[in-house]
C-alpha cells in the first residue's frame, strides 16, 4: 500500500520543494488568521501554482465563511478542502459540492465517542482526518499533540471515498509505528517537521516521508 502523506502549514517555496522532493502526495496551506502558518491570498496563489501537478494542494479552514473559501480556492487553485473547526455532515457536504472538491473533515479526539462522530460524515467527507484534541483556548491543530492510537488501530472507512487520516503529535521519530500500530493510510503532520512554530525544516520534512515509507 502506498501511504498517503500530508505536511501541513507550508508558506514558502523551499519547504514546498522540500515535499515534492520527498515525494508527500499532499501539502497544507492553512487559512486562519490565529496560526503562525496562516498563508495570505497572495502567498497561496503562488505557492499553488508552483505546486499545480506536483503535488496535491490541501486548503485548510476552521468554520470559515463561504467567501473566504472561495476566495481561498481559486487563488491557490486547491485540489481539496479540510475542514478543521465543528463544521456539520451538511457543512461538508455544501461546500464539497459548491467548489467540486473533496472535503476532509478533521475530527479532534480523546475518547472512542470523538471517534464515533465521524459515522455521521460518512458520505459527506471523502476523508476523516483523526487529529489530537488541543486544550480550550488554543489552536484545534498544529499543537504537537498526540492522541490514545489504540482509538483508531484497524479503523475502517466505508464511505469515505479516499479513507482516513492520522495527525496529531507524529515525527520523523514515530510515525513508522504509528503506521504500524493503526494501519492509517495517510498520515498528516506540521509541528514535527518544525525548527519553530511556523518555520519548517527541510531536513525534517525529508525525515519524516522517509520514515513514513519505511513501517516498524
Ligand atoms: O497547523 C495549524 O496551525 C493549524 C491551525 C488550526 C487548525 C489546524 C491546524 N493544523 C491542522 C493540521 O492538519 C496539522 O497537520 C495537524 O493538526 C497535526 O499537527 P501537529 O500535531 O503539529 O503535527
Amino acid at each position: 500500500m502506498t501511504i498517503g502523506i500530508k505536511i501541513c502549514g507550508i508558506s514558502t517555496a523551499p519547504s514546498l520543494e522540500a515535499c515534492i522532493k520527498a515525494q508527500a502526495s499532499h501539502v497544507g496551506f492553512v487559512f486562519f488568521p490565529k496560526s503562525p502558518r496562516h498563508v495570505t491570498l497572495q502567498q497561496a496563489a503562488v505557492l499553488g501554482a508552483v505546486a499545480a501537478g506536483r503535488i496535491q494542494r490541501v486548503g485548510l479552514f476552521v468554520d470559515a465563511d463561504d467567501s473566504t473559501i472561495a476566495e481561498a480556492v481559486a487563488a491557490a487553485k486547491l485540489d481539496v478542502l479540510q475542514l478543521h473547526g465543528s463544521e456539520t455532515p451538511e457543512r461538508v457536504a455544501q461546500l464539497s459540492a459548491r467548489h467540486g472538491l473533496p472535503a476532509w473533515k478533521a475530527l479532534s479526539v480523546a475518547s472512542a465517542e470523538d471517534v464515533a462522530r465521524a459515522d455521521a460524515y460518512r458520505g459527506a467527507a471523502s476523508m476523516v482526518l483523526f487529529d489530537a484534541k488541543t486544550p480550550k483556548g488554543t489552536l484545534p491543530g498544529g499543537m504537537g499533540l498526540a492522541f490514545d492510537w489504540k482509538l483508531v488501530a484497524g479503523y475502517r472507512a466505508g464511505g469515505f471515498a479516499q479513507g482516513w487520516g492520522l495527525a496529531g503529535g507524529l515525527g520523523p521519530n514515530n510515525v513508522a509505528e504509528a503506521i504500524t500500530r493503526t494501519g492509517a493510510p495517510l498520515v498528516d503532520c506540521s509541528s514535527g517537521v518544525e525548527s519553530s512554530a511556523g518555520v519548517k525544516d527541510e531536513t525534517l520534512i525529508a525525515a519524516f516521508c522517509k520514515a513514513a515509507r519505511s513501517p516498524a
